[in-house]
């Protein structure tokens, strides 16, 4: 594998086990412990099967860098430590090979951390995918875009500082109907 240097501290220490059906016995127990033992050396990605279990560390981890898109490019799912780039790449080559839409689905509960992970896969499509003055126009205004929307849709509650309420509202609008 030729990685760049200095950076990459995920690829070095692998904690625990990456892929949850490993564990043996698998148990919640253990399930638990490994996640958390993995989380408190910042690998907040852990596998099970082909999902990725993503414990939030409210904190800005070193996980997100040019150096570690481009490791995750074209590569297989499981041949680097788990990552939402390593999903996000699996979608965004099977849009582009079958020329097929596709669909991320992320899923917990208030503060899990959703909204940062849609950001990080906007941020590794952006970088993976086409290049061109206008298109690296349009993609900017993409990112660039998610302040203003959380502006006018976001809202502090008890759980989240920065909580997307655009859905709860609509939850509330359907109540209203
Ligand atoms: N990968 C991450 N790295 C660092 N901090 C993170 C990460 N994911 C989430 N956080 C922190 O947790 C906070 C809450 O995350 P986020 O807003 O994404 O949660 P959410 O699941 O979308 O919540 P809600 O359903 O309430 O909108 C973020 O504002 C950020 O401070």
């Amino acid at each position: 594998m030729a990685l760049h240097q200095g950076t990459l501290a995920i690829f070095e220490n692998n904690v625990g086990v990456s892929d949850a059906v490993l564990l043996h016995p698998l148990t919640e127990e253990n399930f638990i412990q490994n996640i958390t033992d993995r989380f408190n050396h910042d690998q907040i990605y852990t596998y099970i099967g082909n999902v990725v279990v993503s414990v939030n560390p409210y904190k800005p981890v070193e996980l997100y860098t040019h150096d570690i898109i481009d490791e995750y490019r074209n590569r297989n799912m499981y041949e680097l430590p788990p990552h939402i780039y390593a999903i996000t790449d699996g979608a965004y080559r099977s849009m582009r090979d079958r020329n097929s839409d596709q669909c991320i689905i992320i899923s917990g509960e208030s503060g899990a951390g959703k909204t940062e992970a849609s950001k990080v896969i906007m941020q590794y499509v952006a970088e993976v995918s086409g290049k061109g003055q206008d298109i690296d126009r349009v993609k900017e205004q993409l990112l660039q875009s998610n302040p203003v929307l959380e502006a006018f849709g976001n809202a502090k509650t008890n759980r989240n500082d920065n909580s997307s309420r655009f859905v709860s509202l609509k939850k509330v609008e359907n109540q209203c109907k």
